[in-house]
């Protein structure tokens, strides 16, 4: 694909707020480069050029637009990738279970911004008991490896997205109690889009000192 007509999404070198929107990208087979800011002078031109309606980041360049608002982003490119159900009920349910897969990655977020020891405790001790029964009971309901019908969508890329951090920081016994949850897990995961994305250079690292170093200097104004 010709450079200036593929997607461009600008964040800092690291997950944060934009590793959804890379899973999603890929889940939908987009291609995309991802354009990294370590300098505040790179981010104050996104916000002369009007790119950044907010004034925040991450951006995605696609299809002529300048779209802003990680929810937003993911919604819009579940919308062209048919991951957002196929009637209104689906819908719904499909926005809930997004929503709640949000809040249980804003357990494991923090990390780089506190220390990691802390948040992983209070992951561990208080987020996954809390959340992954509950998913677990919508996943065994429906039964198909999938949260709402038989095919992927976006409340199962807002689950991956925790499901993945928490395996790399505690390992698969994760899912020791939660057989329906393990199955969702293995499932995604053997997609071609995903183990690709999963191998490939669009999955970023840990959010690391170095990240959070570059969020601190590009957001000093
Ligand atoms: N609701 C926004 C929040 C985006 C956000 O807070 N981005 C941070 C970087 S992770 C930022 O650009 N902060 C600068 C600011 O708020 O002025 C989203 O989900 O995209």
């Amino acid at each position: 694909m010709e450079a200036e007509k593929m997607a461009k999404l600008t964040y800092f070198h690291g997950r944060g707020r934009a590793e959804l929107i890379r899973l999603t990208l890929s889940a939908c087979n987009i291609e995309f480069s991802d354009e990294f800011l370590y300098e505040s002078k790179e981010y104050l031109k996104l916000i002369d050029d009007g790119k950044l309606l907010f004034k925040q980041l991450p951006l995605l360049e696609i299809d002529g637009r300048n779209l802003v608002q990680s929810g937003a982003i993911v919604r819009y490119l579940g919308r062209k990738g048919g991951l957002c159900g196929k009637n209104e009920d689906e819908t719904v349910q499909i926005d809930m279970l997004y929503e709640g897969g949000r809040d249980f990655m804003s357990s494991v977020l923090p990390i780089g911004f506190r220390p990691e020891a802390e948040v992983l405790a209070e992951a561990k001790s208080k987020f996954l008991p809390k959340y992954m029964p509950l998913f677990e009971k919508v996943a065994a309901a429906n039964g198909t490896g999938y949260l709402v019908g038989n095919s992927m969508t976006l409340a199962d890329l807002s689950l991956l997205e925790p499901l993945l951090s928490y395996v790399e920081y505690f390992g698969s016994e994760i899912f020791n109690d939660y057989p329906a949850l393990k199955k969702l897990y293995e499932t995604l995961t053997s997609l071609d889009t995903i183990s690709a994305f999963l191998k490939g250079p669009h999955r970023q690292r840990k959010n690391d000192e170095k990240y959070i170093s570059d969020v601190k200097i590009v957001l000093a104004r």
